[in-house]
């Protein structure tokens, strides 16, 4: 799967580690920046992940800051972008199942690798309800989240 990750200053260390392991896993991974050391803002790159998603160039994305909370609001301004914070697989696997998440979000300042990897494996391997959601209430939901980005 095409993957693009991102991060601020505070999860450099985490974003290389699950860059090399998505890698060895198979998937074509985007990764977005910052390099290691500089001090950056985690709106300018949950921008350019939100883009990256929204644009197609990336199926799915990953953001990461100390807390997730700064770079998880980033992406969310883009209209295309459903990017669903979390520090457990159960949370990541329903933001696919119910809410079609395309993007998550992690803190690497709370969160430690093995559970990161645990998070973005339910992120990849758990598909949206849809096609089994014979009431269509998820799919009804999300549509009227991509309405309400259109101020509808
Ligand atoms: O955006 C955040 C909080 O919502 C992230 O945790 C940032 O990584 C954090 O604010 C960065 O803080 P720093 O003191 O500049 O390292």
């Amino acid at each position: 799967m095409k993957i693009a990750i991102a991060s601020d200053h505070a999860a450099t260390d985490l974003k290389s580690e699950l860059r090399d392991w998505l890698i060895d896993e198979g998937h074509e991974i985007a990764d977005l920046g910052p390099e290691p050391g500089e001090s950056v803002d985690y709106p300018d790159y949950g921008r350019k992940l939100g883009e990256v998603v929204a644009d197609g160039t990336a199926e799915r994305g990953i953001a990461l800051c100390g807390s997730g909370i700064g770079i998880s609001i980033a992406a969310n301004r883009n209209p295309a972008v459903r990017c669903a914070l979390v520090s457990e697989p159960l949370s990541a696997a329903l933001a696919r199942e119910h809410n079609d998440a395309n993007c998550i979000a992690m803190g690497a300042r709370l969160t430690g690798i093995d559970m990161a990897k645990a998070c973005v494996t339910a992120f990849l391997e758990t598909e949206f309800a849809d096609a089994h959601d014979t009431a269509g209430r998820h799919r009804r939901r999300v549509d009227k989240l991509s309405k309400l980005t259109a101020g509808n």
